[in-house]
């Protein structure tokens, strides 16, 4: 056994596990609080490695943190950021000195905030881990050029320095190579002084995600015009009221635990509001499309198992969602595909060809297409040693995998889970899972 994995034995899982808060939601309540000079609580929030990332940056982007509490297994954080009510005395430059950013490996943190720190008359720049060096810029890199903002990289994409200041602009912008810039520029430009405009030139995929960038700087008393599905008119001179945002439950991690639930796992998922803005709220419809059974009752919501059909997903709108529906068509009567994947090879891993290498080894049969994968069922999954590419939603798919296999499970790369749920494989272990390995997996 390698050092760096964990074993999971065949067993099925059994019940309850309180939800992580939304990622996304949360990168986004601690970013609008960080852009207010009044006082605002972000509750519900867990340190992932991805939200320390980001409460890192902004302390850097001038955010205080007045207080934190812990509150059972989450915190509640009380933020303000006092500089902002000198921005437009300060010409809109918010940051004097040069400074680097280090994005870890979340794409949320740099691709949002490289719009923030280009409000600066020093050069900025951004570091990353992992994968992050390899994830596409360019969609903000042809502003830069169109607003003569330089900007210089050593050889890869990452580190890269910024030097210049973003100004009010009718932004072009493509919509389907990552909606992570479409909402970093939609956060920071109502600060501005003057009106501007984001006009996409293609049509918007993962559009829930700019849905929720909407939500929540509407509930700290931003607002965006959309006149029409390409366009966003974003007026200058607003201001970001302080609020009480408290994280709803997470549809992404929800998904694993759902997908469990239609493989013969009774869970049950506390922390989920019925209602959702998140994209991969779609999980829930995919798994009823498929024939499975979901329930919501006073505890929480459940899928059960039940005989699951085939069906085509179009993961445009949903690609998180994609390493463990992969799991979930693999139990299909039949063949399934999930199409408009394509950005998926551009995540924290190349997640189509990692999870049909990684499932191909535990006796699935998936097909990498160009853009997608096409899934034939099989009866359940064999025992065999895996990896998880260094990307959670690989390695938690896996694990969800291993509840149907029919001998031990072998991850190596487990620790990656610390990104977006540090705690998954003590929930894991909580719901009746049975890890081993010489690892420490439950101090993620
Ligand atoms: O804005 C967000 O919170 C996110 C947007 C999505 O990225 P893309 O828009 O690049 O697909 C998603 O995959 C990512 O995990 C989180
Ligand atoms: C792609 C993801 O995150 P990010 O883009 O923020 O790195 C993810 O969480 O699956």
């Amino acid at each position: 056994m390698k050092k760096n994995s964990i074993i999971i034995e065949p067993k099925k899982l059994a019940g309850k596990v309180n939800v992580p808060p939304s990622k996304s939601l949360s990168h986004r309540g601690i970013m609008c609080a960080g852009l207010s000079e009044d006082i605002s609580v972000v509750d519900n929030l867990i340190y992932s490695d991805d939200i320390v990332t980001t409460i890192e940056a902004m302390k850097q982007f001038g955010m205080q943190v007045l207080s934190e509490e812990k509150v059972g297994e989450r915190y509640r954080l009380t933020l303000q950021n006092k500089s902002i009510s000198k921005l437009k005395e300060q010409n809109y430059k918010m940051i004097s000195e040069p400074m680097t950013v280090h994005c870890s490996e979340s794409g949320t943190t740099i691709r949002f905030l490289m719009p923030f720190f280009t409000l600066s008359s020093a050069p900025m720049t951004f570091t990353g881990k992992g994968r992050l060096g390899e994830r596409p810029y360019e969609t903000f890199y042809k502003i830069l050029r169109s607003q003569n903002i330089s900007y210089e990289t050593t050889g890869g994409f990452l580190p890269v320095t910024i030097n210049g200041t973003l100004r009010p602009d009718r932004f072009q912008m493509a919509g389907n190579v990552s909606s992570q810039f479409i909402s970093g520029l939609m956060l920071i430009l109502p600060l501005l002084g003057e009106t501007s405009k984001i006009e996409l030139t293609t049509p918007l995929e993962s559009k829930g995600y700019v849905d929720l960038t909407l939500d929540t700087s509407r509930q700290f008393g931003v607002s965006v015009e959309m006149p029409d599905a390409q366009t966003f008119v974003i007026n200058g001179n607003q201001y970001y009221k302080g609020t009480t945002y408290t994280v709803e439950g997470d549809y992404s991690q929800a998904a694993f635990w759902l997908v469990a639930g239609s493989l013969g796992n009774d869970v049950i998922l506390e922390g989920m509001q019925k209602t959702s803005l998140q994209g991969d709220h779609a999980i829930l419809e995919i798994v009823e499309r498929l024939g499975g059974k979901i329930t919501w009752q006073t505890e929480g919501v459940k899928s059960t198992e039940s005989p699951l059909a085939t069906a085509v997903v179009d993961a445009s709108q949903c690609p998180d969602l994609v390493p463990v529906l992969t799991v979930l068509l693999s139990m299909g009567n039949g063949t399934s595909e999930i199409t408009n994947a394509g950005r998926l090879r551009i995540k924290e891993s190349d997640r189509l060809k990692a999870i049909c290498t990684e499932l191909n080894k535990m006796g699935g049969q998936v097909e990498e297409l160009e853009e997608g994968l096409k899934i034939k069922g099989v009866q359940g999954f064999r025992g065999a040693v895996v990896d998880s590419w260094n990307d959670h939603r690989i390695a938690m798919a896996l694990a969800i995998a291993a509840t149907r296999a029919d001998g031990p499970v072998e991850i190596t790369g487990f620790e990656a889970v610390k990104k977006s749920y540090p705690m998954f494989w003590v929930d894991y272990e909580k719901l009746g899972g049975v890890i081993h390995g010489e690892s420490d997996w439950r101090n993620l």
